[in-house]
C-alpha cells in the first residue's frame, strides 16, 4: 500500500496529528481482539509522543490493554542513561497506568547475541499463546503499531546503512557490537519484523533531518542504494508524521 505522507506546519502539530492517529489506532485494536501492541523506538520518539500524557487521552486510552515492545534497544543495564527502555520509562511509561507485566524490555546481563536471541524467543512465545498476532503472509508476529523513529543518516531501529544485519531474512531480532552512534552493542527488530507490523508511523522531526527525508521522499528517490529508512514497507499502512523542519528540503 502506498504510505501516506503527512507534513505539518510545526512540531506541536506533529504531536497533536501523532496523539489523535495513536488513541484513534489504540481504541480500535482494542475494540477488535481486546489488546494494543505497540513497538517503541528510543531517542527522540518521547518528544513527539508527549500530548498522549495530556487530556483528553490520558484519561480517555484503556492503558491496561497496552502491551509495549522495543523496536532496539542499547545492551546496557535497564537503568543506564544509553537505554532506551529507561528512556521511555522516564519520558513515557511511568506516567501512564500500563501494568508492568505487559511491559517487555530485554534481559539484562546477556551478550547481545544473546540478548537477542532471548528476546526473539519471547516473542515467539507470546505469538504461540495468542498475546501477539501472526501475519498469515510472513509467519512474523504482527505488531499493532510500531513507532519508528529516524536518524539523521536515514538509520531506523539499529539498521544502519553499511550493516549486513538490514539484508537479515530469518531472524526476527538480531545483534550489532559496533553500533557508529553509541552505545555500539544493541539488539535490532529485523525488516522482515518491522514489515509484517499492521501500522507503521515514522516519526521525524526536525531539520538535522531533512536531507534523509529527501533521500526518502524526493523526486530522486527510486535512485541508487535505498537508506535503511526506505526499505519500511510494511503489509500494513505506512504514515509519515513530518514537521516543517524534516520537510524543508522537500
Ligand atoms: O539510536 C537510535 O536512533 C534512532 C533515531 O534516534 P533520534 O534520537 O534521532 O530520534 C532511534 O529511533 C532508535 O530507536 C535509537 O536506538
Amino acid at each position: 500500500m502506498a504510505p501516506k505522507v503527512l507534513r505539518f506546519p510545526s512540531e506541536e502539530a506533529t504531536a497533536i496529528a501523532l496523539a489523535n492517529y495513536i488513541a484513534d489506532l489504540s481504541a480500535k485494536s482494542i475494540a477488535a481482539h481486546g489488546s494494543f501492541s505497540v513497538v517503541l523506538s528510543g531517542g527522540t520518539l518521547f518528544d513527539t509522543t508527549r500530548k498522549l500524557l495530556e487530556p483528553p487521552y490520558i484519561k480517555s486510552i484503556d492503558w491496561s490493554k497496552w502491551l509495549i515492545f522495543f523496536l532496539d534497544e542499547r545492551v546496557v543495564p535497564l537503568d543506564h542513561p544509553d537505554s532506551n527502555y529507561k528512556l521511555a520509562y522516564d519520558g513515557f511509561l511511568s506516567k501512564v497506568p500500563i501494568p508492568k507485566s505487559n511491559i517487555y524490555p530485554i534481559k539484562e546481563n546477556l551478550s547481545p547475541e544473546e540478548a537477542a536471541e532471548e528476546y526473539e524467543q519471547r516473542l515467539k512465545q507470546l505469538v504461540a499463546n495468542n498475546t501477539l498476532k501472526t501475519s498469515p503472509t510472513t509467519g512474523f508476529a504482527k505488531f499493532d503499531l510500531m513507532l519508528v523513529g529516524m536518524g539523521p543518516d536515514g538509520h531506523v531501529a539499529s539498521l544502519f546503512c553499511w550493516h549486513f544485519q538490514r539484508f537479515e531474512k530469518q531472524k526476527w531480532v538480531t545483534f550489532i557490537t559496533d553500533s557508529p552512534k553509541p552505545p555500539p552493542p544493541r539488539i535490532t527488530f529485523t525488516f522482515p519484523l518491522i514489515n509484517s507490523a499492521s501500522e507503521i508511523a515514522l516519526v521525524v522531526v526536525g531539520e538535522e533531518k531533512a536531507d534523509a527525508v529527501k533521500v526518502a521522499l524526493g523526486e530522486h528517490a527510486s535512485y541508487g542504494y535505498p537508506l535503511p529508512v526506505q526499505k519500511v514497507s510494511p503489509e500494513g499502512n505506512l504514515t509519515w508524521f513530518l514537521d516543517n523542519g524534516a520537510t524543508s528540503r522537500l
